[in-house]
């Protein structure tokens, strides 16, 4: 395994849009999130080293950031083609890959963690990060569900802790939450709300509380409607159907559950019925754990309430 950062696409001059303090950052983790939020930082003009457990998995989240980036210029550069391709390539050139985050914390001013739901996980990475990381690096994690307090309890710089909630897809959704712990300093809290700006999303500021805004008020919903199917009620498609129709919501719950991951609900859900067992809301569903169990994650792995076998 590669232990140093190395570009896969030779970079041009930066054509930033705008920035900050934060000029590079390093985006921990890969998959559905970090790729997006890597590929918006990079195609908004900042440097970025991608970091994952192995080649293998940065070689696919490489190819996922070359298809989004296509939709992208396909719309934005519909009557410059010579234009598209050189947004596509300069923005690939901005983003290196590697399987060490501690060898990119050097050079970062930020850093923006998208691994696995799971505290011990993150927390054992962060205070790996906070012995290299220099003194004026900010740490940020764009976890779901888990208290920002606690990942930044790992680390000795919490007032350069914070959190960046990205939505799924990152190139699409327009919000940020940004998410603040009574220890973070004013001025990291600017500098996140301005990199938010940086990266074109509209932000949001929110407390330290389970799920901040979105997903306090969108996954009790989500789950709702898995107990609504585990009751007999109606099947996921009428209920898709429903809630699109009648509701407006672009995506059905079932269609959002396996496009979000059935294992990130889960984690999310079982974070929060342990932590909070007396709300109701955040009972564990006995349907997702099976589904979970046997390896049906929703679109990643071709299966979850829906197939997405070609
Ligand atoms: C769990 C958490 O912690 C928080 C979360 O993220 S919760 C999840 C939040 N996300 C949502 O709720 C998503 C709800 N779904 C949607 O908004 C829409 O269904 C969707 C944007 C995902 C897809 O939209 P759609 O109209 O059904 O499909 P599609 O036509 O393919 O896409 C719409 C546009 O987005 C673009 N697009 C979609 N996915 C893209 C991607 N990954 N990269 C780049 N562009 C993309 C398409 O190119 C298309 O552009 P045009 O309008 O110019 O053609
Ligand atoms: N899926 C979603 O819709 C959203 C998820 N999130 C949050 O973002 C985070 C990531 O979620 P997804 O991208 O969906 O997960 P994912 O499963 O698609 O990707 C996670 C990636 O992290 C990598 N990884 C795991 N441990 C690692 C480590 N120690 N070092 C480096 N890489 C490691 C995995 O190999 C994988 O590629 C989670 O905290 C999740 O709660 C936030 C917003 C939306």
């Amino acid at each position: 395994m590669a232990s140093v950062c190395k570009t896969f696409s030779r970079g041009f001059s930066s054509s930033a849009i705008r920035q900050t303090t934060i000029k590079h950052l390093t985006v921990i983790g890969g998959g559905l999130m970090g790729s997006g939020i890597a590929q918006v930082a990079a195609s908004t003009g900042h440097q970025v080293s991608m970091v994952d457990q192995s080649d293998d998995i940065l070689n696919k989240s490489k190819a996922n950031i070359g298809k989004s980036l296509q939709r992208v210029v396909k719309k934005k550069f519909a009557d410059d083609p010579k234009g598209g391709e050189q947004f596509l390539s300069e923005t690939m050139g901005r983003i290196e890959t590697s399987t060490s985050a501690v060898a990119c914390m050097e050079k970062t001013d930020l850093v923006i963690e998208a691994i696995v739901e799971n505290l011990e996980i993150k927390q054992k990475l962060f205070s790996e990060l906070d012995a290299a990381a220099p003194k004026h690096t900010i740490f940020t994690s764009n976890t779901s569900s888990i208290p920002i307090g606690d990942i930044a309890s790992s680390t000795k710089r919490l007032d350069r802790f914070g959190g960046l909630h990205f939505f799924n897809p990152v190139p699409v959704m327009k919000l940020l939450e940004v998410i603040r712990i009574p220890a973070t300093s004013d001025e990291t809290f600017n500098k996140l709300l301005a990199f938010g700006k940086d990266m074109q999303k509209a932000t949001v500021n929110c407390k330290d509380t389970p799920g901040f805004i979105v997903n306090r008020l969108l996954v009790p919903y989500m789950i709702e409607a898995v107990r609504m199917l585990e009751r007999g009620d109606a099947s996921p498609r009428d209920i898709d159907t429903a809630m699109k129709l009648g509701a407006g919501y672009p995506m059905g719950p079932f269609e959002l559950s396996d496009y979000v991951g059935l294992d990130t609900m889960k984690f999310i859900l079982d974070g929060w019925s342990k932590n909070y067992p007396e709300n109701p809301l955040f009972r564990p569903s006995p349907m997702l754990d099976k589904l979970v169990g046997e390896g049906k994650l929703g679109a990643k792995s071709g299966e979850g309430f829906y197939s997405y076998k070609k």
